[in-house]
């Protein structure tokens, strides 16, 4: 596990509590003599040394800790009723009531325990008798829960054992406590890096060591290998990749053009975005608070959607000039980009239609645009691979942000890796060729198509476009890679590669969109 797995968020996301567990004044490693560093100055764990509680079991913590619980209760639900972290984290920290620092610690304990739990488990499963999976589902989330707070935060060991034992003898039971304080126990006899010597002692294939180091499935290791490669990105990079994909994202903010601005979210401590117009990167806590957030006019939303949005709205159109443009978003749900898109429609005098199937996230479409004059917007809720048939040739730009597997978002979705299978790519090309192919027929010659995903995987990216294209005479790869960085602050944004772009976690510090944007020749 990288350092990141020690970064702290906030219940946003953004990085506040430094997964450091001072929140009783409690000393940390830094403080105990003889810590030792690692190669980026950070300290690592000194498992061994630590002390742990001389309290007699029975004068140990009885009651769970509102933090630990919530992240119990996290991984509870991502396990048995198959929840999102993302969705479920925010619920439970307003349920439980914590104050913004236990939020940062449950932020930080549920995603770090949730990302890590290919390592942890590795661990564990040489600390119990059995197999993992015999263990009841509760001891083992449990279990993770005690060893990441033992060996990726700055939490002191008798802290992390006493307090993840009270949260068992309270939620789980008295019996299953016991088990959980020797499983404990043995795992804090070693550091992180010296748990990974020993698991990793005669192993010489690259991706098993690289998975286990950093807690992916070694099929993603390969894709994601294989998809710098594609993307024109040395393999060498998987291991940055790997290790951003373990850190909290920073959470990003876009004001719309022409009805939001940052004023109050830089009052409040974030710092103007650099990569893109218009952005900046929280400070973090509440950004429920901010009046222009509540109004829908600053928006949270990852730069490299921002990017790609603003690339489309920016691409160069050779449409017969018949009044205004019209533009079509034709996967809108839940409509981050659709809000970014209208805005600019808005501004730049033309219109957005948003097309999303499930009604629910039609609804929150409609809730995403209502910032935006409604006049400028409307939102049909449908089949996409319809409106190429239903309305051909109708639009001068469309923005096609297909369904895929978010392999380029790993870092957002923190179980998220530990889901998908190779089966999912597969199912998923079908679908993505066809929205793609409905987005040409519905654009007008001349018209720009922007095909997005959130996923860098050649097979959901490169290979989707190059078979679509390959169908027909009448289109033409614009430089995707020019017109981000047309979009940008300025900045060369070394994500083209012959002619598509892929954004990149470890290098632009966005989620990992893949733009490629093709005309129809006029
Ligand atoms: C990657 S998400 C789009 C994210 C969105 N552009 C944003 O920025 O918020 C893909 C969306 O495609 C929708 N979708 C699934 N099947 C579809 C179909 N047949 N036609 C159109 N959209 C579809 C999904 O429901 C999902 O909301």
């Amino acid at each position: 596990m990288s350092e990141s797995g020690r970064r702290g968020h906030n219940s946003s996301g953004g990085r506040d509590g430094g997964g450091r567990d001072n929140r009783d004044n409690r000393g940390t490693r830094g403080d105990r003599s003889g810590s030792k560093r690692n190669a980026q100055g950070r300290e690592r764990n000194r498992g061994p040394q630590r002390g742990f509680s001389t309290n007699a079991p029975s004068q140990r913590t009885r009651r769970a800790d509102p933090a630990r619980l919530v992240a119990f209760e996290v991984l509870r639900a991502v396990a048995s009723e198959d929840a999102y972290a993302n969705l479920v984290l925010p619920a439970r920290i307003r349920e439980h009531r914590l104050d913004r620092r236990d939020a940062g610690f449950a932020t930080e304990l549920s995603y770090g325990a949730l990302r890590g739990q290919g390592t942890y488990d590795a661990i564990l499963a040489r600390c119990v008798d059995r197999p993992l999976d015999q263990l009841d589902p509760a001891i083992l989330d449990a279990l993770r829960i005690g060893a990441h707070q033992l060996l990726s935060m700055r939490v002191p060991a008798h802290a992390a054992l006493d307090q993840t034992v009270g949260l068992a003898r309270a939620v789980i039971g008295a019996g299953p406590s016991a088990l959980i304080n020797a499983v404990l126990r043995k795992v804090a006899a070693h550091s992180m890096e010296e748990w990974l010597d020993l698991l990793l002692d005669q192993e010489t294939d690259a991706t098993r060591i690289a998975a286990l180091r950093h807690s992916h499935p070694e099929w993603i290791v390969r894709a994601l290998r294989q998809s710098l490669v594609n993307h024109g990105r040395p393999a060498s990079d998987i291991e940055a990749l790997l290790e951003a994909d373990n850190a909290a994202p920073v959470v990003n903010l876009v004001a719309l053009p022409g009805l939001g601005d940052l004023d109050e979210a830089l009052e409040q401590g974030a710092t103007a975005g650099e990569l893109v117009e218009g952005s900046a990167m929280s400070a973090g806590g509440d950004l429920g608070r901010l009046e222009s957030v509540r109004q829908g006019t600053t928006r949270v939303q990852d730069v490299g959607s921002q990017l790609v949005a603003r690339a489309v709205a920016g691409a160069d159109v050779e449409t017969s000039a018949d009044g205004n443009e019209r533009w079509l978003d034709l996967c809108a749900g839940p409509g981050g980009k659709a809000a970014l898109l209208a805005a600019l429609a808005h501004r730049d005098g033309a219109t957005l239609l948003a097309n999303e199937p499930a009604p629910h996230r039609a609804k929150l479409v409609q809730q995403a645009l209502s910032a935006v004059p409604s006049a400028t917007w409307s939102v049909r809720t449908g089949d996409g691979r319809e409106v190429g048939s239903e309305e051909p040739e109708s639009f001068d730009r469309v923005l096609v942000d297909v369904p895929c597997s978010g392999l380029g978002a790993l870092r957002r979705r923190p179980e998220s890796r530990w889901r998908r299978s190779p089966k999912d790519i597969a199912d998923l090309g079908p679908l993505q060729r066809e929205l793609l192919a409905s987005a040409i027929d519905a654009v007008k010659p001349g018209g720009v198509v922007g095909y997005v995903t959130c996923s860098p995987h050649p097979a959901e990216t490169t290979a989707v476009v190059s078979d679509v294209l390959a169908k027909r005479t009448d289109l033409e790869l614009l430089d995707a890679g020019d017109a981000l960085d047309r979009v940008s602050l300025g900045r060369e944004l070394g994500a083209g590669h012959e002619l598509t772009a892929q954004l990149w976690p470890h290098v632009h510090q966005t989620d990992a969109m893949f733009l490629a944007l093709i005309r129809k020749k006029a």
